[in-house]
């Protein structure tokens, strides 16, 4: 099993905003997104870019996963940023609105020569990805592409095919689903898209609880107080790692050497809910030793 990193809690903040990117290094995210896109005006790119790259040359972001999201390649800005980010060397670069695998080749082949670490996340967030999703996460199977995360925008995705958001989600269901099913068969971590009010705390913990159930590894946030809730909220519960702990120790037994299913506190259990059970042990370790 390749090394977990908890991305539970993956908090955006304008890279335009000295205050936002200084507050981060005290804030408990798993993740943050120094956003160089959507929430920056145009007149600002520029600076925002000097002021993001330079925060994460200078660093202090301890073990925070810092990732910068870089405009588009469609855009004026999208390239330089591209490059300004690999030479400031983040943990990873997320480009927006990709809607083919042809656009992180592209990526690919800007960032050659960039430390290997830095790896790149596709925003699923046009109708285009929707439709092409299977394609773009089999992008990853090119190492030269570096994906190794989605991120879905779920705020660009309704206001291009006009869903309206409602608690439950309904509309957007297919989309979520869609995009953790691809992003799953391709090895690839997933997170879901931002809960825009930051009043609603009450709406805020039941779309992470779904968000959860549905398997995303995380939640996007933007604002500090969603990071707690998100933290308690995609952390395996104690109950379930117990648990996890019982069954990889049922199958170690010697008396069960060589079985595929047994029986566990009265539950049918088979080999698969033993890997199952070690990845949940793993994330749970990892969170702790983020912790610790
Ligand atoms: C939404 C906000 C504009 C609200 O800002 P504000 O009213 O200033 O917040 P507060 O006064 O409540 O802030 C309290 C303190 O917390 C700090 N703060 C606030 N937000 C952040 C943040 N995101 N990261 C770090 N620190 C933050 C303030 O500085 C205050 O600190 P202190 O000085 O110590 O009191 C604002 O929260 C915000 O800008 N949020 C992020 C918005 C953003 O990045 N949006 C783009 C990404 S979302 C998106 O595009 C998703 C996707 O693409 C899609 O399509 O869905
Ligand atoms: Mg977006």
């Amino acid at each position: 099993m390749t090394a977990i990193r908890p991305r539970r809690s993956v908090l955006y903040m304008p890279g335009s905003n000295a205050r936002a990117l200084e507050k981060a290094k005290t804030l408990p995210a798993d993740a943050l997104i120094l956003d160089l896109e959507d929430a920056v005006a145009p007149d600002a790119k520029a600076s925002a870019r000097d002021q993001v790259c330079g925060a994460v040359k200078a660093g202090g972001y301890g073990p925070r996963e810092v990732i910068i999201r870089a405009n588009g390649l469609d855009t004026p800005w999208g390239r330089d940023d591209i490059l300004a980010a690999a030479a400031a060397r983040p943990d990873g670069i997320l480009i927006p609105k990709v809607s083919n695998p042809e656009t992180l080749q592209e990526v690919g082949k800007l960032l050659a020569g960039a430390p290997d670490n830095i790896r790149v996340w596709a925003m699923v967030e046009t109708p285009a990805a929707m439709l092409d999703i299977a394609r773009i996460s089999a992008a990853a199977r090119d190492r030269s592409t570096r994906l190794a995360c989605f991120v879905m925008g779920t705020n660009d995705l309704a206001k291009e095919t006009r869903a309206r958001f409602v608690p439950g989600r309904a509309p957007m269901l297919p989309w979520l689903s869609l995009a953790l099913t691809a992003a799953r068969a391709e090895g690839l971590d997933i997170l879901d898209g931002v809960y825009n009010n930051i009043s609603d705390m009450d709406g805020f913990r039941a779309e992470c609880e779904q968000g959860r159930d549905f398997g995303f590894d995380g939640k996007t946030l933007i604002h500090p107080t969603q990071v707690e809730p998100a933290n308690e909220i995609f952390a395996p519960p104690a109950a379930e790692v117990a648990w996890a702990r019982k069954i990889i120790a049922a199958f170690q037994l010697p008396e069960n050497a060589g079985k595929g299913v047994l029986s566990v506190d009265g539950k049918m259990v088979e080999i698969l809910h033993a890997e199952m059970g070690k990845r949940v042990v793993a994330v749970a370790d990892a969170i702790a030793a983020r912790q610790g």
